[in-house]
């Protein structure tokens, strides 16, 4: 059937709002309905270890908005957006992503804000999926997205997101010896509990306060001491063959001057490169993210060659495809983390996978540390098939919405394919 001649798609209205997210900050909230009575809802989350190069988003933080960021948001959507959009065919995902780019005009979505135009975008698709009556990971991406994630559980948190001294940002646990990301989960959630009684035996009940993404951040100094906490949790809980771990480093917030300063040193790039090279060593680290601070291709490049594990960059290339065209030229990293919002828009977003995938890097679907119940990222990692997700501890809501929206689309699915040990290449 052609599009023009089934009228339910039809966007009848939009409707925008300020709600807050997980950090308690205001976010955009964005309705699209359809003639079809079809309905999608997105709410935009938002980082803390931001990438200089990212999408803006209109944020009360910025002074220069006067404390009016996210109602600013708003208020272009409904003035400048809602007119150009009602009445559109909400399947026409692209295009409506392209006027909205156009009617920004701006390379960093800085006029209307990546916010309010992300906003937009997902529910807009959602509005069709629903309007199809299609799961919104089938609908983007068909009858053969089937393969489901790896999470990658951020169980310590440090950097931006913890209020400890501990300088590497996430310290992950994947349980790829799992069968389904059900059994994944619960794994997951088995090892966390484990790690609580392991920090309350060795530290007392004040260390099992938590950071922005759920995990535990006791008051430690060296990426050494949690990996032994995992280590010993994830043994005492049993899953010493399921579990490998991931680290985010987010290097570019302990970057300053040509220096990393960590654990109270001063490391050029070839002595932080030695650090990895030793945890790797010690560690059954598969994969670390961020490494180098956002602009050191070449630093990306190096650990990318001397290391046999996955690179993932994620300030590196902000969702980007020109950044990861670079990437790609200068074999810097071998993954991409991919955010919606770093972007601003779906169709973008989903650009730089496909970018990614068709040279050979691996893809993890991320949250933000800022989040909310909006659960659009799980549908899209199944949608891509790319194998890996990164969406923070198995606690705290806004996490364990993504982790339980996972178990109902497996549950769906009937014959799935849970990635495991084959998470950098499902395929393979
Ligand atoms: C999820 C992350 O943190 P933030 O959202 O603060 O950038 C990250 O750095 O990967
Ligand atoms: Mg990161």
């Amino acid at each position: 059937m052609l599009n023009h001649i089934d009228e339910r798609f039809e966007i009848k209205d939009l409707i925008a709002r300020e709600v807050i997210d997980s950090r308690g900050n205001p976010t955009v909230e964005v309705e699209v309905i359809t003639k079809g009575k079809g309905y999608g809802r997105a709410i935009v989350p938002s980082g803390a270890s931001t990438g200089t190069h990212e999408a803006l988003e209109l944020r009360d933080k910025e002074k220069r908005f006067g404390g009016k960021g996210v109602l600013l948001a708003v208020e272009n959507i409904n003035s400048i957006i809602k007119p150009e959009i009602v009445g559109y065919d909400s399947r026409m995902q692209r295009e409506i992503d392209y006027i909205m780019i156009e009617l920004d005009g701006t390379p960093n979505k800085s006029k209307l804000g990546a916010n309010a135009i992300l906003a937009v975008s997902l529910a807009v698709a959602k509005a069709a999926a629903d309007t199809a009556k299609v799961p919104l990971y089938k609908y983007l991406g068909g009858a053969n997205s089937y393969v489901m994630p790896v999470p990658m559980m951020n169980i310590i948190n440090g950097g931006k997101h913890a209020g400890n001294d501990l300088d590497i940002q996430e310290f992950m646990i994947m349980p790829i010896g799992a069968s389904t990301v059900r059994e994944a989960i619960r794994i997951g959630s088995e090892v966390y509990h484990t790690l609580k009684n392991t920090i309350i035996e060795k530290y007392g009940k004040s260390a099992i306060n938590v950071g922005d993404e759920g995990g535990f951040a006791p008051p430690l100094k060296k990426a050494e001491e949690a990996l032994d906490l995992l280590m010993e949790s994830i043994k005492r809980a049993g899953y010493e063959d399921e579990i490998v771990l991931a680290l985010d480093c987010a290097a570019s917030e302990f970057y300053r001057d040509g220096y990393y300063y960590i654990e109270g040193k001063k490391l050029s790039r070839e002595e932080l490169l030695n650090y990895y090279k030793e945890l790797v060593e010690r560690y059954p680290i598969v994969s670390i993210e961020d490494p180098f601070h956002e602009e050191d291709f070449e630093g990306f490049s190096m650990i990318t060659k001397e290391l046999d594990i996955q690179i993932v960059g994620d300030d590196l290339f902000v969702t980007n495809v020109e950044r990861l065209k670079e990437g790609i030229k200068k074999k810097a990293a071998n993954a991409l983390l991919l955010k919606v919002n770093q972007i601003g828009t779906l169709s973008e977003a989903i650009d730089a996978a496909n970018l990614a995938f068709r040279n050979g890097y691996s893809v993890i679907v991320s949250h933000r540390s800022g989040e909310t119940e909006d659960t659009t990222i799980a549908d899209l990692a199944v949608a891509l098939n790319t194998g890996q997700i990164k969406t923070g501890a198995p606690a705290r809501g806004e996490r364990v919405a993504k982790y339980n929206q996972l178990i109902r689309i497996e549950e769906e699915l009937g014959l799935s394919k849970y990635a495991g040990r084959n998470f950098r290449n499902p395929f393979f």
